[in-house]
């Protein structure tokens, strides 16, 4: 058995990309809502009762999210494309840092268009 404990959040960023299909709006900037969400997964601590402290876990993503939100994504350094599947993987990379083999999914999701990518372990 293992527990999973989850927060979600967004952020509103505009981009452009670089497509084969829909070239030319892609490569206009546009911005969308993202709605990401973080997994962490373990045992609680005996003496806690708790996994990870969530509040923790909030100020870790208050920190992420002023990278991500009102930004434009091209620009992020160590972003890339700023496609789901790169979101997930920068998200990771910087959640791993502080929660190690505890990280077990992270979630990109634009819910006007329905778009999801989900990084597991
Ligand atoms: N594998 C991926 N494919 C695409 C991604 C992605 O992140 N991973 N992203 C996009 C775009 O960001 C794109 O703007 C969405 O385009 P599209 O699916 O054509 O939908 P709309 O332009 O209609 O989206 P709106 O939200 O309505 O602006 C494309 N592919
Ligand atoms: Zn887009």
């Amino acid at each position: 058995m293992k527990y999973e404990l989850s927060q979600t959040f967004y952020f509103e960023a505009a981009h452009t990309l670089r497509r084969n299909v829909d070239v030319e709006p892609s490569l206009r900037i546009h911005g969308h809502t993202y709605i990401a969400q973080i997994t962490l997964a373990g045992q609680p601590e005996a003496g806690s009762g708790m996994v990870v402290d969530l509040g923790h876990l909030r100020r870790a993503i208050e920190t992420l999210r002023r990278e991500l939100d009102h930004r434009f994504l091209d620009e992020v350094a160590g972003l890339g494309p700023a496609t789901l599947e790169n979101l997930c993987g920068y998200i990771w990379r910087a959640m791993e840092l502080l929660y190690a083999a505890k990280l077990d999914c992270v979630e990109v999701r634009r819910e006007a268009s329905g778009d999801a990518c989900r990084l597991r372990r």
